[in-house]
């Protein structure tokens, strides 16, 4: 037989994948997409991915062996690793840093190497290394690691090898996969039993036992033995549930050989026994919208589908998943994780029922492998497989063998890109390469598409379709702007509200009519301040205040986690007059309360969503009225689907206006229009107030007028202007040390670098807003990429200069992280 190679792919920051020799013993059976174990410099093992095969070895190396085949078929199919190969090369990382990306924590292993004794030591001379490392693997200690803990010096790699060579000692090379099926103890008849005299006796030999006895008679009744058609199995836990017997008595059925118990492997995913609905029937706007895309995909076209906030696009997304079902293909339907709630949850239950599998990351690990592998299960049993799946950014990563439809909602959603570590994609960019990769049609959808997108869309790259009312043909809120600065000189607000959002918010509760309040800083307040001396309590370790916390009593950095008490008095100089400044979304809920008496006030961000079910009951009590006032951060803009509320109010538009970044403009008008949009969706039209101290700003007015396309048109301007994307490609560059004059110098040295290409334009270093987080110092590089030129030689042009500049021994440590198109 011709020897065969595997290239590997380690889950290291390495660029390059390795080539190990494949045993005899393994060659018929390994397969691109299935993990190994290798070992990996002197004395590491790591379970690698075999990412392709070949007769060739390459010329120049002693090559090793692979040590273990973990998988007997492929945990992932060679058409899925396409899309890793172009990840790595467009974001500029290593296929290593895919690797870890791509797969389920459950499929990735961990490598411990265990040393044990062979108990071969027969008058063999060892030397004083040898015996210590002897004496203590004797006591236990059994890892290289813990041994040279032990020892320090004294630990000898040599030494451990000879007691190797001497066969004293052996290595364990244990790497056990994370993830373990979740098994259950199941109950039947011992096959012993074959008819229902035989049973009777039994039952009768066990006169003088009678718990015993009475379980048989529970279990024959329970499981309807001899008499349904069926099976007569059931699961030890349903078996003693309710009742008095213990194991010790099912124990004692069994050793007498009347019942047998039985591992069984459960799936711990819930299944869904939900009936199946009917798909609703589109309105004639949504029909003509459904035709126009499926026009554009006979064309080959990505396409766009911009449609107003509640027009109804989920159900336009529902009839082409049917339809792509119906073709016998798979559909990912990518949502960003925050929208992914019950509400969406259900409704794709509801019509497509088992086979739609759901994929987030507030799924525990175990449940991420199920739903992975019956992704993978549909292509050899499309029955049992899941062919549509719901789920965030990482379900790009997916095994998938037969996409056809690829839909990503809310398709101008921020947090579809990740920015860290390594890969920084961009989930709707990954979208189209996998669409393209699997010939499958692509779907973006938002009421406010990215102005990426829709520039596409209206140079035609992009297909682009328009939905313009509403289903229940309500109108689009009515927007009142209101002037936060006259308000508060004439001494009108209530709290934080301005007369004009007090008032509507009044009429709206007394109708019975629910409320949405937005503000975009979760905590009490952003900062506390002492009153005398000015002073403001700062992180430790990042460049930024910390925030107060009031029902927690104590400060914390939302940039690293840092946290203390809130001092009693000022540390600096002894004044009790600490205040506190500006408002965060539970100081609101606190101010409010004494302005609604009776009316219920419910909080969703980041610090009331924590745990597991808080996001579905914090929903649940707004669809259910028990709410009236929801107030929120950015997670009440997703996507959220209730009947009643009428009134939304935006308590600060200028925070999001004034952010220094050249996508403010864009974002502000998303997010303003989005959480408008949540207003008023069924019954009347509603209103939303937007409080602001500069009414007069031309985007409040755009924002007023709701004119998506004005706005789009004015960033346009400025973009093309001062070189921003669409117009150009933007690489941004971070240089990181824990010295800020190491972080200055390296940021220097690497922009002086860039700037020597006429080609480019160069911004910076500069420090950002937050310039050292978690005790390193960031400086920012800013690449700006004209379309013409070839991205793949800009790319290496600027990774050698990277290099150049880590390899200096001055810049030792350095770090620089790459973020192509930075979000
Ligand atoms: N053809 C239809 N038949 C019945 N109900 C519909 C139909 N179209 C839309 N609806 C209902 O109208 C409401 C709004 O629809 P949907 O949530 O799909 O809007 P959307 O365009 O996704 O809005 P947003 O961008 O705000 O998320 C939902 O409650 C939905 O069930
Ligand atoms: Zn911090």
């Amino acid at each position: 037989m011709p020897e065969i190679f595997a290239q590997v792919i380690l889950p290291l920051p390495l660029h390059d994948a390795f080539t190990y020799r494949v045993p005899e013993k393994w060659q018929l059976q390994i397969k691109p997409g299935q993990r190994v174990v290798v070992q990996f410099g002197a004395k590491k093992f790591y379970a690698a991915l075999v990412l392709s095969l070949s007769e060739d070895a390459p010329a120049n190396i002693d090559l090793k062996e692979i040590v273990q085949l973990l998988d007997e078929e492929p945990v992932i199919l060679p058409q899925n690793l396409e899309l890793w190969k172009w990840m790595a090369g467009y974001y500029c990382c290593t296929l290593g840093d895919v690797f870890r990306a791509a797969l389920p924590t459950g499929l990735k292993l961990e490598s411990k190497s265990k040393i044990s004794l062979t108990g071969n030591d027969d008058e063999q001379e060892i030397g004083e290394k040898e015996f210590r490392i002897l004496e203590l693997i004797k006591q236990d200690v059994s890892t290289p690691d813990s041994l040279q803990k032990k020892l320090g010096l004294d630990f000898s790699y040599a030494a451990l090898k000879s007691l190797l060579d001497k066969h004293i000692i052996q290595v364990e090379e244990k790497i056990d996969a994370k993830y373990k099926a979740k098994s259950e103890t199941w109950v039947r008849l011992h096959p012993d039993i074959k008819s229902e005299k035989d049973l009777l006796e039994k039952e009768e030999s066990l006169q003088r036992a009678k718990k015993q006895q009475e379980l048989l008679v529970h279990f024959v009744e329970k499981t309807g033995a001899f008499q349904a058609a069926e099976q007569p199995v059931v699961s030890k836990k349903e078996l003693l549930k309710g009742t008095n017997f213990s194991s010790a008595i099912l124990e004692g059925l069994v050793q007498k050989k009347i019942l047998k118990s039985f591992q069984q492997q459960v799936s711990r995913i819930e299944t869904n026994t939900s009936k199946q609905a009917d798909l609703n029937l589109l309105n004639k706007y949504q029909q003509q919208a459904l035709a126009e895309v499926k026009t554009c995909f006979d064309n080959n076209l990505v396409t766009l589908i911009h449609g107003i906030t509640a027009s109804g696009k989920t159900e336009i997304y529902i009839h082409l998943i049917d339809e792509t079902l119906k073709q016998g293909k798979q559909a990912l339907y990518l949502l960003p994780e925050i929208a992914l709630t019950t509400q969406i949850v259900e409704r794709l239950k509801n019509v497509f029922g088992s086979k739609v599998g759901i994929y987030h990351s507030r799924l525990n690990s175990q449940e991420r492998v199920e739903i992975w592998k019956k992704v993978l299960l549909f292509q050899s049993d499309p029955g049992e497989g899941y062919q549509v799946v719901l789920g965030a950014r990482s379900s790009v990563f997916l095994p998938f063998s037969n996409l056809g439809l690829v839909i990503v909602d809310e398709e101008h959603e921020n947090s579809f890109k990740q920015f860290d570590p390594a890969p920084r994609y961009h989930a709707r960019d990954m979208a189209i390469v996998l669409g393209k990769q699997n010939n499958a049609n692509v779907l973006l959808g938002s009421a406010t598409p990215s102005y990426e997108s829709f520039y596409n869309a209206l140079m035609g790259k992009y297909g682009l379709v328009s939905l313009t009312k509403r289903h229940s043909n309500v109108e689009l809120p009515e927007i009142i702007v209101a002037d936060l600065t006259r308000a508060w000189k004439r001494k009108q607000m209530h709290s934080v509200l301005t007369p004009e959002l007090f008032g509507l918010m009044e009429d709206a509760l007394n109708n019975r009519e629910q409320v949405i309040l937005f503000q975009n800083r979760r905590g009490y307040s952003p900062f506390i301040q002492c009153f005398t001396c000015g002073w403001i309590p700062k992180c430790e370790n990042c460049d930024v205040s910390l925030t107060y916390h009031k029902f927690k009593k104590r400060l914390s950095c939302h940039y690293c986690g840092f946290s203390i008490a809130m001092p009693p008095e000022c540390p600096e100089c002894g004044s009790p007059e600490i205040k506190t400044r500006g408002f965060g979304t539970e100081k609101i809920e606190d101010e409010l309360k004494p302005l609604f008496p009776g009316k219920r006030i419910d909080r969703m961000d980041l610090d009331t969503t924590r745990s597991k079910n808080a996001f579905g009951r914090i929903i649940h009590n707004l669809e259910s009225r028990k709410t009236d006032i929801l107030i929120g951060t950015q997670m009440v803009t997703k996507g959220l689907d209730f009947e009643h509320v009428s009134v939304v109010g935006i308590l600060n538009a200028d925070n999001l206006i004034n952010f220094p970044d050249f996508r403010a403009h864009e974002r502000a008008y998303q997010l303003i229009s989005q959480v408008s949009g949540r207003a008023g969706r069924k019954y009347n039209r509603g209103k939303v107030v937007v409080q602001t101290s500069h009414p007069e700003h031309p985007l409040i007015e755009l924002i007023r007028q709701q004119d998506y396309r004005a706005a789009f048109n004015t960033q346009m301007t400025e973009r093309r202007l001062f070189k921003y994307p669409p117009y150009f490609r933007l690489i941004k560059l971070v240089v990181k040390h824990k010295k800020p004059e190491t972080v200055d110098r390296a940021a220097g040295q690497l922009a002086n670098l860039l700037k020597r290409s006429r080609d480019l334009t160069v911004l910076g270093p500069e420090f950002p807003l937050v310039s050292r987080i978690q005790l390193w110092y960031h400086k920012e590089i800013w690449v700006k990429i004209h379309p013409g030129l070839p991205l793949a030689d800009v790319k290496r042009f600027i990774l050698e200069n990277i290099s150049w500049v880590r390899s200096q021994p001055e810049n030792s440590s350095c770090m620089v992280n790459v973020d192509v198109d930075p979000a």
